[in-house]
């Protein structure tokens, strides 16, 4: 099957002096994929990003492709097809109203108007904010404009969503319904993600494949765990292992039979078989008592 996006090779000078590039390994989405960005700052994710939907043109690249199409030559069809929400949202919010911003991209694309009100109406409710619809955009929080412009990225049904920072700015309820949303779509609508984040904690819950940037090179892609298993490669791009991963390498240096955690509910039922527990969900008989102490500090190993 093609590759839903594929970019090698990437170099921008930006005419106030700023220059990204980005080589070492390509960087490839495949369908259905739902791929994370993890980089310092500076290392080229929003960069990248406008490459892949057409809004710079590279002072050179190798290959640029997403839906098997050319962004910059190919705008016009890319733009019906990929959904994108920028780093700073205030950006691509253009409606006078909440409704008029959801909608416009169903209506500039022509659909009958049933259409659009049927995709402006799912997008609000999907979000969460269809009571903002008649809200003007400026007078809205935030995270309640990031939601907007999520919502009008949604309202097209792209084959893929690119988003840059998109769990900023949102707070942990938001950000967990956002995290349901974006997989639920994934997984019903095969729809490919491609999210940016500092956020190492939520990269287990949003991605398939992590990639990690660090001066101008890719310099890793694997699975989460793959990824966060190797510290030196995180700190070379400035970034630390999730708390839990780094917990569990911990306990396992001290010679406690773990491995590392694949969300925290693996992390809960290897403490439970520890403690001499079976069973999945086997938790009838009250909560766990106290893990030996000897363990916890590494003096029993
Ligand atoms: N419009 C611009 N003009 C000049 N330089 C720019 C411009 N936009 C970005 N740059 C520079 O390009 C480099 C990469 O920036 P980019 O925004 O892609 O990084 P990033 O990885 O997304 O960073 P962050 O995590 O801070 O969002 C930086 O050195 C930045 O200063």
């Amino acid at each position: 099957m093609t590759d839903v996006v594929r970019v090698c090779e990437l170099h921008h000078v930006y005419p106030g002096g700023g220059e990204v590039t980005l080589s070492g390994q390509d960087f490839v989405v495949g369908p259905g994929e739902r791929v994370a960005i993890l980089g310092p700052n500076g290392s080229g994710k929003t960069t990248l990003l406008l490459h892949m939907v057409g809004l710079l043109t590279a002072t050179s690249c190798q290959h640029c492709t997403v839906l098997g199409l050319d962004p910059k030559r190919d705008f016009g069809q890319l733009i019906r097809r990929v959904g994108v929400v920028l780093q700073h949202v205030d950006e691509q919010i253009i409606g006078p109203t909440v409704w008029d911003d959801v909608a416009f991209g169903p209506k500039s694309h022509g659909l009958p108007p049933a259409e659009v009100r049927a995709r402006a109406e799912e997008a609000l409710d999907l979000v969460g904010i269809r009571h903002l619809a008649g809200r003007v955009p400026h007078y809205l929080s935030g995270g309640e404009r990031k939601k907007v412009a999520i919502a009008g990225a949604l309202a097209m049904r792209p084959e893929l969503l690119i988003l840059d920072e998109p769990f900023d700015n949102l707070d942990p309820r938001s950000r967990a319904d956002l995290i349901e949303i974006l997989n639920r779509l994934n997984r019903e609508r095969g729809m490919a993600l491609v999210v940016t984040t500092h956020d190492v904690n939520l990269v287990p819950r949003i991605a398939d494949v992590v990639y990690v940037f660090s001066r101008g090179r890719i310099l890793a892609r694997g699975t989460p765990l793959e990824v966060f298993r190797r510290p030196e490669l995180l700190s070379e791009a400035n970034l630390e292992p999730p708390a839990l991963i780094q917990l569990f390498a911990a306990l396992e240096r001290r010679g406690v039979p773990v491995s590392p955690p694949a969300s925290v509910e693996d992390a809960a039922e290897q403490i439970w078989r520890l403690l001499g527990r079976s069973g999945q969900g086997d938790h009838s008989d009250g909560p766990p008592p106290a893990l030996p102490r000897a363990r916890v500090a590494g003096q029993g190993g």
